[in-house]
C-alpha cells in the first residue's frame, strides 16, 4: 500500500476535498463531521459544491462495503493493494456511478480520471489510466447478484448492508436473523435532521411555527416533547432563531437523556463527559439556568465547543473544566484554579451524569468512519474506561443523589454488562426504572430491568442506552 498522505488539493472543488477528506478518515481518529467542516471552509460559499461534498463522504463511508464487493470483480489485484488515494478515488467515483442519478456517467469518469492526474506527483506515478479503464469495466459488467442469504447469512447481510462481518455476526448472534438486518439497515439510513428547541428562549410550539413561516418543512417529535425534525435547505447555521440561541441540533433518542436525571434548580450537577455539550446545556435548560453543572471532559478542544454552545444559548450555569473524569483530585484542582472556586469546591454534587465514551455502534449513521476504524475488541476496552469512570465518580455523588449512565450503543459489554459490575462493586448504589421519567410513546423502550434501550425502535431514533442508579441514604 501506499505511503502518501494527502491528495493534492489544487484548485478546491467537492470532488478534491471529499477525496483529501476520505483519505484522512483512514488515517485520523476525528470524527468525520469535524474534518468535513474544516476541509469546507474554501467552498462555504457554494452550497451546491459543499452538498455534493458532504454527500460524496458520507455516501462512501455508509456504502464502502458494498461498494467495495462491486468493484473488486473489475480490480486485477485485491482493492487494499492499491494506494490508499487510489481506492478511495475508485470508490467515490463508484459512489456517482452506482447511487447518485443526477451525475452524468461521464462526469463522474472524466473528473476522477482528472484527479488521478492531479496527484501524480502525490501518487508517484500516472494511474489517470488504470482509474479510466476500472471505472469504464464497471460500467460495462451487469450488476451482479446479491450473496444468498440462505447459503451464507453475515456475508449476505455484509455486503447488502456495508456492515463489517465480524458486526454482522455479533447482531445476528445476539438479535436473531431478522432484527439483525433491521440494525444493519438501520445503519445506512440518512438521518434525520432533528432539532432540540432551547426553552429558555421559546415554545415548541412557537418555534415551530417561525420555521414553517419562514418555509421549512418542520415536524414535531414523536417522542420527545421538546424536538422538530426539520428538512433543511442549507446549513443549519442559516436557519432563523440560530444566532439567537433558540435551538441545539441533537437527535432525539439523545433528548431523552437529560430528563432521566430529575434535575431540580439550584443543583449542582456533574457532567463527567460533556463535550461538545448537547447534554449539558439541556440540563441547563431544565433547571432554568439556575444551579452549577460542572461539563468536565478529558478533550479540552472540543470542551470549547461546550463554551461556545452556552454563550450561543444564553446559558451561564454550565461550567468547563477540562480533565479526566476518573482523577477526581486533578480536575477539581483545575476547576477550582480556572472557575468560580466557592461552587467547584462543593464535593458532593446531588445527580451525575455519565454519558460515557462508548463504540458508537448505535450511531452509525451519523458516524459511518466509525464501523471502518472498530472491532470487537474495541468493546472490551470501553468497559474497563467506563467502569473506571464509573467507579470514581460514585464518590462525588452525595448520599440519595441520582447517577444516569447512557451510551450510543446497547452492546451488553458496555451497556447491561457495565451496571451489572457496577453494582456488585457498589452496595450503596441501587437501580431504579426509568418508567416515571420517560414519556408515553417511549414506555414500550424499556427492558425488564427498567433501562431504556432504543434499538430498533419504530421512531427513526439514533441508538441509545441509560440506565438510572440512586445512591443509598447514607
Ligand atoms: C459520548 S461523548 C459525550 C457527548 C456529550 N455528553 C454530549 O451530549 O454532547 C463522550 C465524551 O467523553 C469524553 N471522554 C473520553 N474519555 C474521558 C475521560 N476519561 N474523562 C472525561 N471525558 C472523557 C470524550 O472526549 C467525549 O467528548
Amino acid at each position: 500500500m501506499g505511503t502518501e498522505t494527502r491528495p493534492s488539493v489544487r484548485k478546491p472543488s467537492a470532488r478534491s476535498i471529499a477525496l483529501a477528506v476520505l483519505v484522512e478518515s483512514v488515517q485520523s481518529a476525528d470524527p468525520i463531521d469535524g474534518l468535513l467542516e474544516r476541509a469546507c471552509a474554501p467552498i462555504s460559499h457554494d452550497p451546491r459544491e459543499r452538498a455534493l461534498a458532504v454527500e460524496l463522504v458520507y455516501g462512501v463511508l455508509r456504502h464502502q462495503g458494498t461498494i467495495d464487493w462491486r468493484l473488486q470483480p473489475v480490480l486485477d489485484k485485491p482493492m487494499r493493494k492499491l494506494p490508499r488515494l487510489i481506492q478511495m478515488l475508485l470508490r467515490m467515483a463508484a459512489h456517482q456511478l452506482l447511487s447518485l442519478d443526477r451525475i452524468p456517467h461521464s462526469a463522474a469518469v472524466n473528473e476522477s480520471v482528472q484527479l488521478a492526474k492531479i496527484n501524480v506527483p502525490v501518487l508517484g506515478r500516472d494511474w489517470s489510466g488504470f482509474v479510466n479503464a476500472v471505472l469504464r469495466a464497471l460500467l460495462r459488467n451487469p450488476e451482479p447478484s446479491w450473496p444468498s442469504a440462505k447459503d451464507d447469512s453475515i456475508r449476505s447481510l455484509s455486503v447488502r448492508y456495508s456492515v463489517p462481518e465480524w458486526l454482522t455476526c455479533r447482531w445476528v448472534d445476539r438479535l436473531g436473523a431478522d432484527e439483525a438486518e433491521a440494525a444493519c439497515a438501520h445503519s445506512v439510513t440518512v438521518p434525520p435532521v432533528t432539532l432540540r428547541v432551547n426553552r429558555l428562549k421559546a415554545t415548541r410550539d412557537d418555534f415551530l411555527e417561525r420555521l414553517r413561516q419562514s418555509g421549512i418543512s418542520a415536524s414535531p417529535t414523536r417522542v420527545s416533547p421538546v424536538g422538530i425534525t426539520i428538512e433543511p435547505r442549507g446549513p443549519i447555521t442559516s436557519l432563523p432563531g440560530f444566532s439567537e440561541g433558540c435551538f441545539y441540533v441533537e437527535d432525539e433518542a439523545a433528548q431523552l437523556i437529560p430528563p432521566l436525571l430529575g434535575v431540580n434548580s439550584g443543583e449542582a450537577i456533574l457532567d463527567a463527559c460533556a463535550a461538545p455539550g448537547g447534554k449539558a446545556t439541556h440540563i441547563a435548560e431544565l433547571i432554568g439556568d439556575r444551579g452549577t453543572i460542572l461539563a468536565v471532559d478529558k478533550k479540552g478542544a472540543r470542551l470549547d465547543l461546550v463554551a461556545a454552545n452556552c454563550t450561543r444559548l444564553g446559558l451561564r450555569s454550565v461550567v468547563a473544566i477540562t480533565g479526566d473524569a476518573r482523577y477526581r483530585d486533578e480536575w477539581q484542582r483545575t476547576a477550582t484554579h480556572s472557575h468560580d472556586p466557592s461552587e467547584v469546591r462543593k464535593t458532593l454534587v446531588d445527580r451525575v451524569l455519565v454519558d460515557a465514551p462508548c463504540s458508537g455502534l448505535g450511531v452509525l449513521r451519523r458516524h459511518p468512519e466509525a464501523k471502518w476504524r472498530k472491532d470487537g475488541a474495541a468493546l472490551a476496552r470501553h468497559q474497563k474506561l467506563q467502569l473506571e469512570i464509573l467507579d470514581a465518580l460514585s464518590a462525588s455523588l452525595r448520599p440519595g443523589g441520582v447517577l444516569v449512565y447512557s451510551t450510543c450503543s446497547v452492546e451488553p459489554e458496555e451497556t447491561h454488562a457495565v451496571i451489572e459490575r457496577f453494582l456488585n462493586a457498589h452496595a450503596d448504589f441501587r437501580r431504579e426504572s426509568l418508567a416515571p421519567w420517560l414519556p408515553n410513546e417511549a414506555q414500550n423502550l424499556l427492558t425488564g430491568h427498567g433501562d431504556l434501550t432504543t434499538e430498533n425502535n419504530r421512531y427513526g431514533m439514533d441508538v441509545f442506552y441509560a440506565s438510572r442508579l440512586r445512591k443509598r441514604d447514607s
